[in-house]
């Protein structure tokens, strides 16, 4: 989501009342809540997974949203929408009402716990982004709200990181991005030091709405996975922040990467965290030894990898039209190959589509192995058709279809 800045933001927090930037900042509803900047618990025995897992029971009666049947490469839509031949099997549940319920708590959470997005408008944007209906539509499995709502502040809090520190319209500057990173690392993974200096880090995370809400998002998130689960989390935000930085490099040098440099550069700036997450809001866990599995690893890569260049085809049009420079799978493939933004974008739709075959034939492999794999490759699946399903639904608000 793109949040109007409230004013220039300074990409390293500063401990609160420091800096007048950091107080600009902290105007409306401020405080943090009494989830935020806590420490992690002290470590605890995993509980063991079942064996079979439990059968997820819908919060709702499962809608399927609508929309055509899933579409073979090429062939044209019926929905203006719709990226015609983008190929995705189609999203399992769709459901208004909850997705209303969930952005209703977001409001409130970013409101009166964590002081994010406080103007009206910076709220109506909270709304429109919607990701009330991405965490419903990618996560037909969740136990309950409680863990929709786990998935969707994270949602919201990576995309504060990214609104704040990396985007140049909105405060992120090059030569503070990777500073304020790190410091944004440890909204999620506490420093430890001696008590002078752990009370200034946690004055510098409450000093910033995104690291209050990176935190914040990280404490429910952690009353509801495991200490693995978390620790997964951890290490996918680290490398999303790798490609945050790598973007940022490119960006500040309005330097085109090559095609292949770009997929590697994206795999880290990615949606790889909420793909992630599958299990822990589904109620069980995959075990760390079973996500460590290279299979497991290529199924979870590709499909994150879809569900961003799938990201890439609908932003299209809105990043051309910011007319600021920027980079996507078909603007490197048009410089790569001297070819039109018009071919270079059915080039990227093929991309794209070979990275979801190639997806489902290793999740078919994978399925017969254990049903909790089983289970955590359709989280997968789920994610990737729910993603695909909420971009070609975004468009009125956030995307447009072609370039
Ligand atoms: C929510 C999350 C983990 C995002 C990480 C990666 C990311 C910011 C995207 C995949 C979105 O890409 P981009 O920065 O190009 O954003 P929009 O095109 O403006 O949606």
């Amino acid at each position: 989501m793109k949040a109007p800045t409230p004013g220039t933001t300074d990409a390293l927090p500063a401990a609160a009342g420091s800096s007048p930037l950091v107080a600009r900042l902290l105007y409306g509803p401020t405080g943090i809540g009494t989830h935020s900047l806590r420490f992690a618990p002290a470590l605890q025995p995993v509980p063991a997974p079942p064996a079979v897992p439990e059968p997820p029971h819908a919060l709702h009666a499962p809608q399927p949203p609508e929309q055509p049947e899933p579409q073979a490469p090429s062939t044209p839509s019926s929905s203006s929408q719709r990226i015609e031949g983008l190929y995705c099997p189609p999203a399992v549940r769709d459901d208004r009402a909850l997705a209303d319920e969930v952005n209703a708590r977001l409001v409130e959470w970013a409101e009166k716990e964590v002081g994010l997005y406080p103007e009206t408008e910076l709220r109506d944007a909270l709304v429109g982004f919607d990701a009330g209906r991405s965490v419903v539509l990618c996560h037909p499995d969740a136990v309950g709200i409680d863990h929709l709502m786990a998935a969707a502040r994270l949602l919201i809090g990576e995309n504060a990181v990214d609104d704040y520190f990396c985007e140049a319209e909105y405060g992120g500057t090059a030569d503070r991005r990777g500073a304020a990173l790190a410091v944004a690392q440890s909204a999620i993974d506490p420093a430890h030091n001696i008590p002078r200096y752990e009370a200034d880090w946690r004055a510098g995370l409450d000093s910033h709405p995104a690291l209050r809400s990176m935190r914040s998002a990280m404490d429910y998130f952690e009353a509801l996975a495991t200490p693995a689960q978390a620790h997964r989390f951890r290490h996918d935000i680290a490398n999303l922040y790798l490609g945050y930085n790598a973007e940022g490099d490119c960006i500040s040098r309005e330097r085109t990467p090559t095609v292949w440099e770009y997929l590697v550069q994206r795999q880290f700036n990615n949606f790889r965290p909420c793909l992630t997450l599958t299990d822990s809001v589904g109620g069980y866990e995959l075990p760390a030894h079973l996500f460590a599995d290279p299979r497991v690893q290529r199924a979870v890569t590709l499909s994150s990898n879809a569900s961003t260049i799938c990201n890439d085809l609908y932003s299209l049009r809105k990043e051309q039209a910011s007319g600021r420079f920027h980079y996507s799978l078909p603007t490197v493939i048009a410089a790569e190959e001297d070819c039109s933004i018009e071919d270079a974008f059915q080039k990227a739709i093929e991309v794209h589509n070979d990275i979801v075959h190639l997806f489902e034939e290793q999740a078919a492999e994978l399925s017969a192995t254990n049903p909790l794999v089983a289970r955590f490759v359709a989280g997968l699946a789920n994610w990737m058709s729910g993603n695909h399903e909420w971009h070609a639904g975004n468009v009125g608000t956030r995307y447009a279809t072609s370039p």
